[in-house]
């Protein structure tokens, strides 16, 4: 009975940590990009990860997202490995290029993972949200039958985003999505992936350059440091839900990003 607890508990623990590294390094042939990494992302939480050029920060999400292998540690995504949580689409990627097929609609971009799943014969979990609630979702109601080419870089952009919550994820994985946009652009976006992120519970890691960005958005910011990339600092952004953009006038924000801006230099 103790040890049938014991093993329902460890279980329960292992659904409520999204992504667990545990010593975790990757090399590329006699570099080292990530050194002796440990960390555990609770299930639903959103952390931002700063760090200065070269330092990992892509890596990272490429090692969680089984685009890497790891040369030694773990990591686990749900408390899978990273090619069964791969397999099971547990995760998405939205990179800074939208990357949408030109010749496919919005919607058609959208659906296009549910398709590719449906022609492989792959049993893949579908959003309880159509891939229209999804568009809709993102603010581009109106807009499911107009080309990548008649849209802005902003609307490509949330297309990407809607078709990254297609197939249900657990885990989004950012990596700048946001960077090549103009700054009201990208306010607006920020607020609709907040908005986004407490809708769905979704788990986000969400790469950056921006400080302001990185305290925006997240619970937590991973700071990490370079040559070999590592762990310099996770800093708790104690700023509470849901957020404006006025918050960036305000002291303790302004905090934050001097904290950041502070720790950045010694990375
Ligand atoms: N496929 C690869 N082969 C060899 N080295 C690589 C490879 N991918 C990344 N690197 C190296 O690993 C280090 C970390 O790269 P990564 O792209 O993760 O950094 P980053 O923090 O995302 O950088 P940036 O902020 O400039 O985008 C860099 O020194 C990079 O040159």
């Amino acid at each position: 009975m103790e040890t049938a607890r014991k093993i329902e508990a460890m279980a329960a623990e292992k659904v409520s940590i999204a992504t667990s590294l545990k010593n975790a390094f990757v090399k590329f042939g006699s570099f080292t990009a990530i050194e002796n990494l440990s960390l555990d992302v609770e299930a639903g939480s959103f952390y931002t990860i700063l760090g200065p050029s070269g330092c990992g920060k892509s890596t990272l999400l490429r090692l969680v997202s089984d685009l890497v292998p790891i040369a030694s540690g773990d990591v686990s995504i749900f408390g899978k490995s990273t090619e069964q949580a791969r397999l099971a689409r547990e995760f998405a990627f939205v990179f800074q290029d939208a990357a949408l097929l030109p010749w496919r609609t919005a919607i058609q971009n959208v659906e296009l993972p549910l398709e590719m799943g449906r022609k492989r014969g792959v049993d893949i979990p579908v959003s309880d949200k159509s891939p229209m609630e999804l568009l809709e979702l993102v603010g581009l109601k109106g807009r499911e039958n107009a080309l990548p080419h008649e849209l802005s870089g902003g609307m490509r952009q949330r297309v990407a985003i809607a078709r990254a919550l297609v197939c249900q994820p657990k885990l989004l994985l950012m990596d700048e999505p946001f960077g090549a946009l103009d700054e009201m652009t990208r306010d607006h976006l920020n607020l609709q992936l907040l908005k986004i992120w407490e809708e769905t519970g979704v788990t986000i890691l969400f790469v950056t350059h921006s400080i302001p960005e990185a305290v925006f958005l997240g619970q937590k910011v991973l700071m990490l440091q370079a040559h070999p990339g590592r762990l310099k600092e996770v800093v708790d952004i104690n700023l509470p839900y849901p957020r404006e953009i006025k918050l960036r006038d305000t002291q303790e924000f302004t905090k934050y990003a001097a904290y950041l801006r502070e720790l950045l230099e010694t990375c």
